[in-house]
């Protein structure tokens, strides 16, 4: 349009065309100017969400990590036993209770399931225990009243492997162990113990080898099991599980069920799953309703009896998998009744960068 008017008002305006020339550059680098201005704000537009994001995290009370009326004898807990006082939670004053006086006793080194539909209260069961909401009633690890323990001493001393892995953007040793307490040997022992020493040992910078922001070089299973290794390091008395299996396939939740059978033979292990399999060779199973328990006892138990929440369960799922529950109630291995898995260590290879790459088909 400046080009036409410049060509055809060449005289009227007295222009020579040297000057329009220059004026067609000026206007060409304005061009870029502007949009590269639209592209900047927009980027702009959008990392401001972030800066609204911490402004809001910084206006969110911390909570008093170290308050608290009792100091735990040193190295507790040391059996991990666990008790329910008539615990009750809600997630607002407002709110109704979620957990509706719970009693419970669980004994050391038990390995307990806790299956109940959606909605039923078992995360809220795992909130209670760390006190991400300050529970009614008295819980006890060891004797200890854990609601008069400050909440640095409490959650030090319990280990949580939960849905959604955390991992940093760093180094692989930075996260199996962020606070720099374990030797390399113990790190060392830990990857090999959730099968994937011979692929860290492959990679050319080892335990500095690079990890993504959120893992995301990473399958899930493959940084579930990144997780398992942290929690084996950290090897707390008690070890919670929220769904850490829900999103992987069954070979990879065979293989972190038998790593947990393994490595936390003498930890009381509290597991919740969706999946009946993962938790239906659990010592006892925790049915729970609407925040109440129904049923709590042994597996086998549960599902002769036709009226508790686990048969209930199983009647939803085909024939093959119903048979399955029943078999590992019954005592079938579990590790029998899933097909050899493909080793993890094919599905690492190394960039030149030395990230580690892994195979994204989640086929461990
Ligand atoms: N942060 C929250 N604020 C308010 N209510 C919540 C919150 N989290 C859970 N609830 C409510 O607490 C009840 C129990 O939820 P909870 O997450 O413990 O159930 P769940 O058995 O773990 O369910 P799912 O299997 O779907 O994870 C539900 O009614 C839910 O709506």
């Amino acid at each position: 349009m400046t080009l036409f008017a410049c060509i055809f008002l060449k005289d009227n305006l007295g222009l020579k065309s040297g000057q329009i020339g220059l004026l067609m550059v000026y206007l060409f680098q304005l061009f870029d100017l502007f949009q590269w201005c639209v592209v900047l704000s927009t980027m702009v537009e959008n990392l401001m969400t972030s800066i609204e994001r911490i402004v809001e995290y910084t206006n969110i009370p911390s909570e008093p990590l170290k308050e608290g009326k009792i100091e735990p004898p040193i190295n507790w807990p040391t059996s991990g036993e666990i008790k329910f006082e008539n615990v009750s939670l809600s997630y607002d004053k407002n709110l109704p209770n979620v957990l509706k006086g719970i009693s419970l006793n669980i004994n050391s080194g038990e390995k307990i399931g806790i299956v109940g539909r959606t909605g039923a209260g078992k995360s809220s069961f795992f909130q209670a225990i760390f006190r991400m909401y300050e529970p009614k009633g008295k819980i006890f690890i060891d004797g200890v009243d854990i609601t008069q323990l400050s909440l640095n001493n409490l959650r030090t001393k319990l280990t949580i492997i939960p849905q959604e892995p955390v991992l940093f953007s760093g180094t692989l040793r930075l996260n199996l162990d962020p606070f720099g307490k374990y030797s390399d040997q113990e790190i060392w022992s830990a990857i090999e113990s959730v099968s994937l020493k011979n692929s860290v040992q492959s990679m050319n910078s080892g335990l500095d080898s690079l990890i993504t922001t959120g893992g995301t070089n990473l399958s899930v299973g493959q940084k579930q099991l990144i997780c398992l290794a942290r929690a084996i390091l950290k090897k707390t008395k008690i070890l919670i599980i929220d769904e850490a299996t829900a999103n992987v396939d069954y070979n990879t939740d065979a293989i972190i069920q038998r790593t947990i059978r393994d490595q936390f033979k003498d930890c009381t292990v509290l597991t919740i799953a969706h999946r009946l399999a993962t938790v239906v060779d659990s010592d006892r199973i925790l049915c729970l309703s609407e925040g109440n328990i129904i049923n709590f006892g042994v597996p086998k138990e549960l599902l002769s009896d036709q009226t508790s929440i686990l048969y209930e369960l199983t009647k939803k799922l085909s024939p093959n998998e119903k048979k399955l529950i029943f078999d590992i109630a019954n005592g079938v291995k579990k590790v029998d009744l899933v097909q050899d898995h493909v080793p993890i260590e094919n599905d690492f290879a190394i960039s030149d960068e030395d990230t580690i790459i892994f195979d994204q088909t989640e086929q461990i």
